[in-house]
């Protein structure tokens, strides 16, 4: 995948950011180990990202839209509180199978909901507000996880779109998911019922704030 900043740069920003919890690094390195696409793991700077942006704004109640083996997922569940509930969109069982294992390590299974199966499927089920959502399954659904999740998000709640600079292709899309994100990254900015922020963090945050 093509670095948005240069590879030294992100080098630079990932030794440069706090280290994770010892489940977060083991985690990192089953996934390494045992998965076919260990790439599709969001990592560090990702992961710390949203930690912090989860502490930050008191969340309680998170959905994750697109899990795989749980790596941003652990990261946002050890910023919640003892009460806190991370539901997590699933369609791959070895990949859940993983990220149950590394919760149970970590001793955080109590805030985990696994939600499996397709995700436009499944998220109808959710009851009660969300405090915020991370949105990192299929590209080309991008548009209706915004308009399915935004609703049942709290006045003030977030939602973090990831790969929101899909590889660099934006700027001159010639793939259907290429389009389908810089039509969406478009369509947030004209908005006016939310404020972002699109940040060049590993390979885009788009950063959703609801009015
Ligand atoms: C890029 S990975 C997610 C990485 C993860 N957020 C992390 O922090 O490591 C995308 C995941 O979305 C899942 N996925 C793709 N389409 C989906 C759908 N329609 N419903 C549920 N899960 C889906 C895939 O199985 C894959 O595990």
């Amino acid at each position: 995948m093509t670095d948005i900043v240069t590879p030294e740069l992100e080098q630079y920003c990932h030794e440069m950011t706090g280290q994770e919890s010892a489940a977060l690094q083991a985690l990192a390195q089953a996934t390494r180990d045992r998965t076919r696409y260990p790439d599709n793991m969001s990592g560090r700077l990702v992961g710390q990202t949203l930690k912090m942006l989860a502490a930050l704004s008191n969340a309680r109640r998170v959905l994750e839209i697109g899990m795989f083996t749980g790596y941003a997922a652990l990261s946002i569940a050890e910023a919640l509180p003892e009460d806190g509930e991370i539901m997590c969109c699933e369609s791959n069982p070895r990949a859940i199978a993983i990220a149950e294992e590394f919760f149970a390590q970590a001793g955080l299974s109590h805030k985990l909901n696994v939600l499996f199966g397709m995700a436009l499927e499944t998220i109808p089920s959710i009851e009660g507000e969300l405090d915020m959502v991370f949105i990192d399954a299929d590209k080309k659904k991008y548009q209706d996880y915004l308009e399915m999740t935004l609703p049942m998000v709290r006045q003030g709640g977030l939602i973090i779109i990831d790969d929101a600079l899909w590889k660099g292709k934006v700027l001159t899309p010639q793939d259907e998911r290429a389009q389908a994100i810089a039509d969406l990254n478009q369509h947030i900015c004209q908005r006016n019922d939310v404020e972002n922020v699109l940040l060049p963090v590993r390979h885009g945050l788009n950063i959703i704030r609801k009015r």
